[in-house]
C-alpha cells in the first residue's frame, strides 16, 4: 500500500455514465440528484457532469450524455473505464422502444462494458399510460430485454 501511495496513487471517485435516447429524462435525473429539485432542461449537446455523494458518503461522478441520434456516435468515448451504466428509458415512448433497446444493445457491445453493472431506469412512471415494468405477458420491455440479453450471451 505504501508503494502505491508513494507512486502517487489516489482512489478516484466512481464514474457513472447515464445514456438513453433524447427526451428520456437523463438531465432531469442528474439535476434532481444534484439539487433535489425538478429543473427545466434543454436538449443536451455534448454532456453534463456533476460530482455527487450518497447519504452514506460514497462519492461518484455522474456523466449525462446527450441522446439525440446525431450524438449517439460519441457514446463509445464515454464508456471507457466506467464503473456503472445507467440507461434511462422513456416509458411513455412506446414508438421508440425498439430504438432504445438497439441503442442499449450497441452500448453493451462496447468492450469496456464487460462486467460493468447496468441499471435500466424505466422513467416517467408518473405519466398515465406509461409502460409499467410488469405490464403485458411478457411485458414489452421485458420481452425486448430478454431478446437483447440472449443476443449478448451468444
Ligand atoms: N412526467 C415526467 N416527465 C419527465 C420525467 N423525467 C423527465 N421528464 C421530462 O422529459 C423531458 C426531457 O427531459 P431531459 O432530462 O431533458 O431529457 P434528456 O434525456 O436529458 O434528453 P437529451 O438531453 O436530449 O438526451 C423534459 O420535459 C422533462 O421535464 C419524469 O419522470 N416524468
Ligand atoms: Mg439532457
Amino acid at each position: 500500500m505504501g508503494k502505491l501511495f508513494s507512486k502517487g496513487w489516489r482512489k478516484r471517485d466512481a464514474r457513472v455514465i447515464v445514456l438513453g435516447l433524447d427526451f428520456a429524462g437523463k438531465s432531469t435525473l442528474l439535476y434532481k440528484l444534484k439539487s433535489g429539485q425538478a429543473v427545466e432542461t434543454c436538449p443536451t449537446v455534448g454532456f453534463n457532469v456533476e460530482s455527487l455523494r450518497t447519504p452514506c458518503g460514497i462519492s461518484f461522478t455522474l456523466w449525462d450524455v446527450g441522446g439525440q441520434d446525431s450524438l449517439r456516435a460519441s457514446w463509445p468515448n464515454y464508456l471507457e473505464d466506467i464503473n456503472t451504466l445507467i440507461f434511462v428509458l422513456d416509458s411513455t415512448d412506446t414508438a421508440r422502444l425498439a430504438e432504445a433497446m438497439a441503442a442499449l444493445e450497441e452500448a453493451l457491445s462496447h468492450p469496456g462494458m464487460a462486467g460493468i453493472p447496468v441499471l435500466l431506469l424505466a422513467n416517467k412512471q408518473d405519466v398515465p399510460g406509461a409502460l409499467a415494468p410488469a405490464e403485458g405477458n411478457p411485458p414489452p420491455v421485458q420481452q425486448q430485454l430478454n431478446k437483447l440479453f440472449t443476443a449478448i450471451q451468444q
